[in-house]
């Protein structure tokens, strides 16, 4: 029988718009120090139909931090510290295609990282590792994603790949259409290093893309505004909220080790020889890589 996960323990971030989740029972917000630094903001820790969660603002409550200054390790080191097993990410994003118009969901598969201005791994000088990013997604987690998103109505794609821009600017309309042309479905500033991070951390992951706007590729549409986002992100973020009190529930049943293995991406990811390994990073990698270093 395949190792148990005997009590999955759901983590969320919640992008731009999404500042609290409701329903949660028994909850609290809870500093967490990492050695990475701060996270965005406290933790919310609670239960959802009995499942333990944890709930992450992404820019911070309020939204003080834009996409280039968030703490992306210490938030995935929070989470990973906190317990969590698997990590739901809500995520606003411009839309790249026609049919995937505002107010649609779109469970995204792949991403081009094209973030520039940010730390993107745990490891480095004294602990190399390259960690698998073929299939960034966890397909298990977009599974439960998707078939939640059905099974309340909402209208949603599965699939799709998820432009990772360095912002804060939106793009010119050149860059929309290379983006365009390289087939590319939604775009946003924040999936990476974060989507990166997680698979270094061996937690599962997966997004949920909520799309506000057209970008400013679309000849029928005006060119996106944060005022244009923000109207059409209220309905998006109650809609997200519908959709985590009906997953977490699910994705909360004991299961085995994850089918798509991003419970073991360090199984064959550390190059480094052991005695060639720098204490201090490793003694900072304790909750990310713990498992294969050993505490
Ligand atoms: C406020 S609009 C632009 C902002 O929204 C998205 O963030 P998130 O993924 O956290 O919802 C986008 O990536 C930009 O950071
Ligand atoms: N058009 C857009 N570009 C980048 N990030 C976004 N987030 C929401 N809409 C966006």
């Amino acid at each position: 029988m395949s190792e148990q996960t005997n009590q999955p323990v759901i983590g969320i971030i919640g992008g731009s718009g999404l500042y609290d989740v409701d329903g949660l029972e028994d909850k609290t917000w809870r500093r967490v120090t990492t050695p990475w630094g701060d996270p965005s903001d406290e933790l919310l820790e609670g239960r959802l139909g009995g499942v333990r969660c944890v709930f992450l603002p992404r820019h911070g409550r309020g939204h003080p931090l834009s996409p280039t200054h968030l703490n992306y390790r210490a938030n995935i080191d929070a989470l990973k510290r906190l317990g969590c097993t698997d990590v739901i990410s809500l995520s606003a994003v411009g839309s790249l295609k026609e049919e995937l118009p505002p107010g649609h969901f779109v469970i995204v598969d792949q991403f081009i990282d094209r973030s520039f201005a940010r730390e993107k791994s745990f490891f480095g000088e004294g602990v190399v590792a390259h960690v698998s990013m073929g299939h960034p997604v966890c397909a298990r987690l977009g599974d439960a994603l998707e078939g939640a998103c059905r099974d309340i109505g909402l209208s949603v794609t599965r699939g799709g790949t998820y432009l990772v821009m360095e912002g804060p600017q939106f793009s010119t309309v050149a860059e929309s259409e290379l983006y365009r042309s390289w087939g590319c479905s939604v775009i946003g500033m924040t999936n990476m290093p974060e989507a990166k991070l997680a698979r270094e951390a061996e937690l599962c992951y997966a997004t949920v893309a909520m799309v506000t706007d057209y970008d400013c590729w679309h000849p029928d549409h005006d060119h996106v505004t944060v005022d244009m986002i923000v109207k059409v992100l209220l309905q998006n973020a109650d809609n997200a909220r519908t959709l985590v009190r009906h997953v977490v529930p699910e994705l909360g049943k004991p299961r085995g080790a994850c089918s798509a293995g991003c419970d073991h991406a360090l199984d064959h990811a550390i190059i480094t020889a052991p005695a060639k390994r720098d204490p201090a990073l490793v003694a900072k990698l304790d909750a990310v890589a713990g498992r294969v270093l050993g505490k």
